[in-house]
């Protein structure tokens, strides 16, 4: 469970750090992107320079060339001097500049005139039986129908020597212009094949200085004339389609093909690029290089234009630069890593301990709730602070209607001075056994309920809580009062037997003495009953007995005792009657008895009579049983009178 609980919180606090994380990393993720992409900017904007510079360079010293003295002199008069002069110029150029693969000059009808290759490193004159006839290729009739301050730039490929591409590659650019003669006449194309490689190296040397950048040149078309890849370049002219930016990078050639500059970010890495036209000089950084006259160039040399270059920052460098890579930011990343670990453990042991103690508590509260006594605590004041369920089923109220009343509200009046007396003695004894009080009820019954109390002192050593528990002991009150109520009824007529009399009779009897009060005693007996017995069964018999004590308990008042003597004899204590009053009830019972038919089992109907005796208290009684005997020689004397009379005790 533990375990299961700490993954939980490991995945919901991981998923918390990454949502608070990684906004902030990914605000400091571009900034270090930005930083990278400042420093690219600079190489970016030189690389753009260099080449262009680069071009113009050629451009002006083909014009250089044009406007030389040898070569007029040569095209208005070609001596065999002049030739030389001319041959041994372009050899030093050739010689001095290393840039140029060849130097030509072709005649107006496109044959070799002057030709000087670089081979190992310097100049070399082609013989004249070696020149050729150039009047087919594209670079002269290009030339050849250009104005005469106009340029010819071909496009920058891979030079071909006998249908072939050359080996090691040469990049090219041919560059020719128109020559004129002293006279003004076209006298035929300067043409310069320039060597690009010593640019391209340049520009991926310079692309190449840090670590991490890519740096590329691009043509319009989208393959590669610089990529550090070297398998990359060249596309186009070794028929490689597949060898194209827009293949590779999919995502970023669009923009990057659509637009002057910018930055691209996609999934691979960030481009940042810029357009550079090559032949623009107009549109170059002034400062850098400026141009007294910018050349006019030939419209197909203007298929050189938007070259682009890019550099291209592939994403895992760009994090390989952030702090998460270096070994502090790693170092870093492990400790929150074990931070968030130790979390998710230390929330897990919390929860699942808080989660143990409260099924405790639970167990606990429902040991307390449904205990099979009730509990229940008071405050100082004897109001209640805590009370369980089955205390309260007990009482038949919720425990908000007994949640800071008092304990008093729900005791019967009777119990209520016993709880005050309790209470007060509880406080200094600090302890109760087994009291019993009667409580309230909500439905208006009531019940006994036991406690034994524990009072807890404050800090103080002040009562501050008593604590009780209770017993409902209704049921053993009821039995207790059960079978004292058998103890003290006769079981046959219900009305008291000869015992409980004498114990009530005796308080009676000493309350009428202490106050001078009156006291009566009535005795009488059925008068032949055992005649009863005899002719109508020991059943009929008793049924005389219940229905005679029915009907002489109705001539009597509550607090009159009554009680059956023995056998067929009873006896009634009167309180507070007169000799007379006596005489009254006592009559009234004779001719009650007398008045009553009794039905027997075979239908006849059976009549009783009763002789009475009776005495009333006087200052001479000092015990009950004075009166007792008075009443019994009076009965007795009844029944020697010939019985169904009453007859009051005399001296005489
Ligand atoms: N059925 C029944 N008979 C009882 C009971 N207790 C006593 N007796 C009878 O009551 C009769 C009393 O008889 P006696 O003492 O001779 O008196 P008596 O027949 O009433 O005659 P006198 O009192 O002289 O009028 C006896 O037969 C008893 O058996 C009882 O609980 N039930």
């Amino acid at each position: 469970m533990i375990f299961k609980r700490f993954f939980v919180l490991l995945f919901l606090f991981s998923i918390a750090f990454l949502a608070i994380s990684y906004p902030i990393y990914s605000q400091y993720y571009h900034g270090v992107q930005n930083e990278i992409l400042a420093t690219e900017e600079i190489s970016v904007v030189a690389a753009k320079q260099k080449v262009q510079k680069e071009i113009y360079e050629q451009i002006h010293l083909l014009a250089a060339l044009k406007s030389s003295v040898l070569l007029t002199k040569f095209v208005t008069n070609r001596t065999q001097e002049n030739r030389e002069s001319l041959e041994s110029s372009f050899i030093n150029i050739s010689t001095n500049f290393h840039r140029f693969d060849q130097i030509r000059l072709l005649s107006n009808e496109g044959f070799e005139l002057i030709r000087v290759n670089f081979e190992k490193g310097q100049g070399v004159a082609v013989p004249l039986a070696d020149l050729q006839d150039k009047s087919q290729r594209y670079y002269f009739n290009e030339t050849n129908r250009l104005s005469d301050h106009q340029v010819y730039v071909s496009q920058l490929d891979l030079n071909i020597e006998q249908g072939q591409i050359e080996q090691p590659h040469k990049p090219m650019l041919r560059i020719a212009t128109p020559v004129i003669d002293s006279k003004g006449n076209r006298a035929g194309v300067l043409v310069v094949n320039y060597l690009a490689k010593g640019m391209l190296d340049n520009f991926r040397y310079q692309m190449s200085q840090r670590v991490g950048q890519q740096g590329m040149l691009i043509d319009p078309d989208g393959y590669w004339l610089s990529n550090h890849q070297r398998i990359n370049e060249w596309g186009a002219d070794l028929g490689r389609p597949e060898h194209t930016f827009s293949r590779l990078y999919p995502e970023a050639w669009p923009k990057i093909s659509s637009s002057a500059s910018g930055t691209v970010f996609t999934g691979q890495g960030v481009f940042r690029f810029e357009s550079i036209e090559p032949l623009d000089f107009a549109k170059s950084e002034h400062g850098h290089f400026k141009a007294d006259h910018y050349p006019l160039f030939s419209p197909s040399s203007l298929s050189n234009s938007d070259w682009k270059i890019v550099v291209y920052i592939p994403n895992d460098y760009i994090k390989s630069q952030s702090i998460l890579y270096q070994p502090l930011g790693q170092l870093f990343f492990v400790l929150i890593t074990l931070f968030v670990a130790g979390l998710a453990a230390l929330v897990a042991i919390l929860l699942t301990q808080q989660q143990a103690r409260l099924i405790k508590q639970k167990e606990l509260d429902d040991l307390y709730n449904h205990a099979p006594c009730g509990y229940h605590s008071l405050d100082k004041n004897g109001f209640f602070v805590r009370i369980n369920q089955t205390e309260l089923d007990w009482l038949g109220y919720s425990r908000d209607e007994v949640i800071g009343r008092s304990f008093v509200d729900f005791l019967k009046n009777e119990s209520k001075g016993r709880f005050y007396e309790l209470f007060d003695e509880l406080k200094v004894k600090r302890k109760i056994e087994n009291e019993v009080l009667e409580m309230q009820c909500k439905d208006g019954s009531s019940f006994h309920a036991s406690s034994s109390v524990r009072s807890l002192q404050s800090e103080r050593d002040n009562f501050a809580v008593a604590r009780a528990s209770v017993f409902d002991i209704s049921d053993r009150i009821k039995l207790e009062k059960k079978l004292e109520t058998l103890a003290n009824i006769d079981p046959l007529t219900n009305v008291s037997n000869r015992r409980h009399f004498y114990e009530q009779a005796n308080t009676e009897f000493k309350r009428a003495k202490c106050s001078d009060g009156k006291v009566s005693i009535i005795m009488f007996d059925i008068d032949y009953f055992k005649k009863v017995n005899d002719n109508y069964g020991h059943d009929v018999g008793d049924t005389v007995l219940k229905l005679l004590t029915n009907e002489v308990g109705k001539c009597l008042r509550d607090i009159d005792l009554f009680a059956r003597f023995g056998g067929e004899e009873f006896i009634i204590l009167l309180t507070e009657q007169s000799d007379d009053e006596t005489a009254r009830v006592a009559e009234r019972i004779r001719n009650t008895v007398e008045r009553l038919d009794i039905e027997t089992p075979l239908g006849k109907t059976l009549n009783v009579t009763v002789s009475l005796g009776f005495t009333t208290l006087t200052p001479q009684d000092k015990e009950l049983d004075s009166l007792i005997k008075k009443s019994d020689i009076a009965l007795y004397q009844a029944k020697a009178q010939g019985r169904n009379r009453l007859i009051q005790y005399s001296d005489d």
